[in-house]
């Protein structure tokens, strides 16, 4: 099985498909790290030296090499991966994927990245908390149309990351 999780920058991704690809005894990538390696340089200088168009390309070539391999994984995507070009329908195409949505509640999403944002290069200028707040609420609306495409939705709260491990199990099996 290919475990696709999918959601806003904070929602949990990465943290919990770590977790969850360990219960399951299956490799656990993330699109983010994938792209940083093929590139040879983080995130944010892709951003910054190369511009948000190129790392979009690079993201859905990503995706589809990842998604394209046989075997079982839980892959964590990146806040933008299903956002842009074919790469929602592709995911969605693919028979051996089931895609997880971590919805996670604005507020909780704006208290996580308020002290993370300097790794996220499309939250960095934003410098007060209400700005975030104001940001994620209407980019969070756009993207929810992609997001809510996924086939399973979870419900994160405020909850310790093993807690939204246990409902994606008890959903999935
Ligand atoms: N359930 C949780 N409870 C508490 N903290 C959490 C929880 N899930 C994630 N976090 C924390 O929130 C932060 C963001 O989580 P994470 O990096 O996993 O998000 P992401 O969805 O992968 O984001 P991105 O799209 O930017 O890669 C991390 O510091 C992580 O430890
Ligand atoms: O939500 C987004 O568009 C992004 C989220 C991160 O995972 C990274 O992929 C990058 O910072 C862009
Ligand atoms: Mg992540």
């Amino acid at each position: 099985m290919k475990i696709v999780l999918i959601g806003y920058m904070g929602s949990g991704k990465s943290s919990v498909g770590n977790k969850l690809a360990e219960v399951l005894k299956i490799p656990f990538k993330d699109m983010d790290a994938e792209i940083e390696k093929n590139e040879g340089i983080s995130i944010s200088k892709i951003f910054s030296e190369k511009g948000e168009i190129y790392f979009r390309k690079v993201e859905n070539r990503v995706l589809k090499k990842i998604l394209t391999q046989s075997e079982a994984f839980v892959l964590a995507t990146g806040g933008g991966t299903p956002c842009y070009g074919d790469s929602m329908d592709f995911i969605l195409e693919q028979d051996d994927v089931v895609t997880v949505y971590l919805k996670t509640p604005l507020e909780v999403l704006t208290m996580r990245l308020f002290s993370e944002k300097e790794n996220r290069p499309l939250l960095t200028h934003l410098k007060t908390e209400e700005d975030l707040n104001d940001f994620i609420r209407k980019h969070l609306f756009e993207r929810g149309f992609y997001y809510n495409q996924s086939e399973m939705i979870i419900d994160v709260g405020s909850e310790k990351i093993v807690k939204t491990v246990e409902k994606i199990l008890l959903k999935l099996f």
